[in-house]
C-alpha cells in the first residue's frame, strides 16, 4: 500500500509509541489525524509538525478514547476535515494496575469502540482501509507484575483476529491487525518504573529481565507499525518486535477454521 494521500487517525498520539506512528506516516506522504487526552501536548506537537510537514497534514483533536461521544466525533471530523479513512491505529494506553477498571476501559474498550467507529466508515469506502491495533508482548504471555494490564492486551489480540476472521467472511475490504512490542522506552515504562505502589520481588525481577533484554526504541516499533500498514497480504496477523529478534509474525497453535466466505 503506498501511503502518499492517505489518511490516518492515532489515538494516544501526543507522545510515545503514537507520536511515532504519526510520524512515519507523514514522512511516507499521509495526512493524519491526531487524537489524544493531554490537550497541552497533543497542540505542541501538531506545531511542530506544521513546521516541518505543513499545516494542511495533520489535525489535533482532543479526544478521550473512554468517551464514547468524544471518539465518535473525532472520527467523524477526521473524515469531514480529509474526506476518507484508510488507516487507523487505536494505541492509546495506560498501565495502572491500582486503578484496574480505568486501565480496562482505556485499554480494551477505547480499541474496542475505536475498532468499531473504523470499520463503520472504512466498509463503506471502495478502497476499504487497515487497522492496527496496539497491544503489546503483554498479550502474548503474562506480564506477572500487572495482570490486568495483561488481560487487555490479551484481550485486544482475541478481538482482533476475531474481527480480521469476520472482515474477510463478510468481503468489508478491511484488514486489523495487532502490534506486540516487548518494553518500549517512553513514559509508559518510566511511569511504572517509577511508581512507589508497585514493589517487591516481581518488580525487581521484572527490572532484571528488562534490563537484559534493552528497551526498544519509538523508531524501530515504528518501522514495524510501518511495515504492517504497509502489507495489504497480512489480515489477521499478529507481529510482535523484540529487541533482540526484531519484527515477527506469531504463529498461533490454532487457528480458527472459519477463514473464507461462503461460496
Ligand atoms: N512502553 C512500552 O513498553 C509498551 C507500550 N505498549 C503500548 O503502546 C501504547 C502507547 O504507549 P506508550 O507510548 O508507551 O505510552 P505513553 O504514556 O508514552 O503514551 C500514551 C499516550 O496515550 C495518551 N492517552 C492515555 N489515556 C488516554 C485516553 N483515555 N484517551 C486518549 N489518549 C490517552 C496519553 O496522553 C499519551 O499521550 C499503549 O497502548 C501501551 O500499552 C505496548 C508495548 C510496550
Ligand atoms: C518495572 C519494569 C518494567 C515496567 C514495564 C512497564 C510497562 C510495560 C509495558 C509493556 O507492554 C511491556 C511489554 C512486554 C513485556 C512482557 C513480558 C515480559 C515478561 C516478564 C515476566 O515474566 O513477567
Amino acid at each position: 500500500m503506498d501511503l502518499n494521500g492517505k489518511v490516518a487517525l492515532v489515538t494516544g498520539s501526543a507522545q510515545g509509541l503514537g507520536r511515532a506512528f504519526v510520524e512515519i506516516l507523514l514522512k511516507n506522504g499521509a495526512k493524519v489525524s491526531l487524537l489524544d487526552v493531554n490537550v497541552p501536548k497533543g497542540e505542541e506537537l501538531k506545531a511542530v509538525f506544521d513546521q516541518t510537514y505543513g499545516p494542511e497534514q495533520t489535525i489535533f483533536i482532543p479526544c478521550d478514547v473512554t468517551s464514547e461521544v468524544q471518539l465518535k466525533d473525532a472520527f467523524h471530523k477526521t473524515k469531514e476535515k480529509f474526506g476518507k479513512l484508510d488507516i487507523v491505529c487505536n494505541n492509546a494506553g495506560i498501565a495502572n494496575e491500582q486503578d484496574w477498571e480505568k486501565t480496562i476501559t482505556v485499554n480494551l474498550n477505547g480499541v474496542i469502540r475505536g475498532t468499531y467507529l473504523a470499520m463503520e466508515i472504512m466498509k463503506q469506502q471502495k478502497e476499504g482501509g487497515v487497522i492496527v491495533n496496539t497491544a503489546s508482548v503483554a498479550g502474548l504471555e503474562p506480564l506477572t507484575l500487572m495482570p490486568v494490564y495483561t488481560a487487555t492486551k490479551h484481550g485486544i489480540i482475541g478481538f482482533t483476529r476475531a474481527m480480521a476472521t469476520a472482515s474477510t467472511i463478510c468481503k468489508s475490504g478491511v484488514r486489523l491487525n495487532a502490534l506486540c512490542p516487548a518494553f518500549v522506552q517512553t513514559n509508559l515504562l518510566d511511569s511504572v518504573i517509577d511508581d512507589d505502589q508497585l514493589a517487591g520481588v516481581v518488580k525487581t525481577m521484572t527490572i532484571d529481565i528488562m534490563k537484559r533484554i534493552g528497551p526498544l526504541n519509538v523508531s524501530e516499533v515504528a518501522e514495524a507499525f510501518l511495515q504492517l500498514v504497509t502489507d495489504e497480504s497480512k489480515n489477521g496477523a499478529i507481529m510482535k518486535i523484540e529487541k533482540q529478534g526484531g519484527a515477527n509474525y506469531v504463529q498461533f497453535q490454532f487457528n480458527t477454521e472459519l477463514k473464507t466466505a461462503p461460496k
